[in-house]
């Protein structure tokens, strides 16, 4: 191979010719076995794909014996943050799984108020002291002030961030949870997001872009209907249907920006490096095929899948 004089400007066919050496040098080392001999910088595209992570979901959490049961990855951890919109039927089992339990804002009236009706047999005084939870933070304009003295008499951490009018209630709780220590691995911590679709349009958008502020995080906001979550480009990615509590419609949409190339299997209508963006293609409506689905994109996009009612 040529070695480059740095001291003088490279054209842009030498480059080329770089490029298709280097793949021809990733090609020889065996990252690409069996692809065929096409240019140069198709193949090494090919080699980078190739050494890309899997990441693997499964919407386990909604199932009501499988929390805990991720094959043979490591079993995850959840937190959950409950919204100020109505509280999902799930709730319950959700609050259950969850290691940490916070409440953004006025999400304190829902748990109050919402725990009881979900409940009705119990005692709604007992049913507010057992679901207590560990953290209410955000502006507290929302919050009632006799929520908040009961709670805050059981001795609930409440944090007000009323100075921050820059950053949701969400985020000020996301914040929260990325600093906790509570977790021993943060990559199978998984963030349940109740209430955090339908309503206000403003509101359901400042949600996703909390998707893409924590990007790094696993998130998944859920309503009574649906969940949506983050697949980031980095991955390749695995979506293990649970297809007793989910599913069949699903939609794969590329908010944050176009997609040039997306390839998906396991759907009703699969895309083959297809590309996709506002105006032009986007899938919903789309529907599962199979019990795994695989997506791989150059772009983030945003996967949904609706939730099944309870027959
Ligand atoms: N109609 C809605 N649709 C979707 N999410 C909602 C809706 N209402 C509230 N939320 C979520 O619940 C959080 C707490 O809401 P709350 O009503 O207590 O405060 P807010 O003053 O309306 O919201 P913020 O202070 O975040 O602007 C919000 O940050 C948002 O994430
Ligand atoms: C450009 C811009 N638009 C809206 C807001 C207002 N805002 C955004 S998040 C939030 C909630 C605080 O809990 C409020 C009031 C802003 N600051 N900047």
């Amino acid at each position: 191979m040529r070695t480059l004089n740095r001291n003088r400007p490279i054209k842009e066919e030498e480059i080329w010719t770089l490029e298709t050496e280097i793949s021809h040098a990733e090609y020889d080392l065996g990252f690409i076995i069996g692809q065929p001999p096409e240019a140069g910088f198709v193949r090494r595209r090919i080699a980078n794909e190739a050494k890309m992570e899997v990441m693997r979901h499964a919407s386990t959490f909604l199932h009501p014996s499988l929390a805990n049961d991720n094959g043979d990855w490591p079993a995850p951890e959840y937190a959950l943050v409950v919204l100020n919109q109505h509280l999902p039927r799930f709730a319950p089992l959700l609050w259950q799984r969850a290691k940490l339990r916070l409440c953004a804002d006025g999400g304190a009236n829902r748990l109050f108020d919402g725990m009881p009706e979900l409940l009705p047999d119990e005692d709604p005084e007992k049913v507010r002291v057992r679901y207590k939870p560990d953290v209410i933070k955000g502006d507290m304009d929302s919050i009632r002030s006799e929520v908040m003295s009961f709670y805050s008499d059981l001795g609930v951490k409440i944090v007000d961030e009323s100075h921050d009018q820059d950053t949701t209630d969400l985020h000020k709780c996301i914040n929260f949870i990325s600093d906790c220590t509570a977790f021993s691995d943060k990559a199978n911590l998984r963030v349940l997001v109740v209430g955090a679709l339908g309503g206000r349009f403003d509101h359901e958008i400042g949600n996703i872009n909390v998707l893409y502020r924590f990007s790094n995080m696993h998130i998944i906001l859920l309503s009574d209907d649906c969940l949506i979550y983050l697949l980031s480009k980095v991955c390749h990615h695995e979506i293990h249907i649970q297809s007793e509590v989910e599913g069949p419609h699903c939609g794969l949409i590329p908010i944050g920006s176009p997609s040039a190339s997306t390839t998906t299997t396991g759907l009703q209508w699969n895309l083959d490096k297809t590309g996709m963006h506002f105006g032009g293609l986007v899938s919903t409506s789309n529907m599962i095929q199979d019990g795994l689905i695989t997506v791989h994109s150059d772009s983030d996009l945003l996967w949904t899948i609706t939730i099944r009612k309870p027959s």
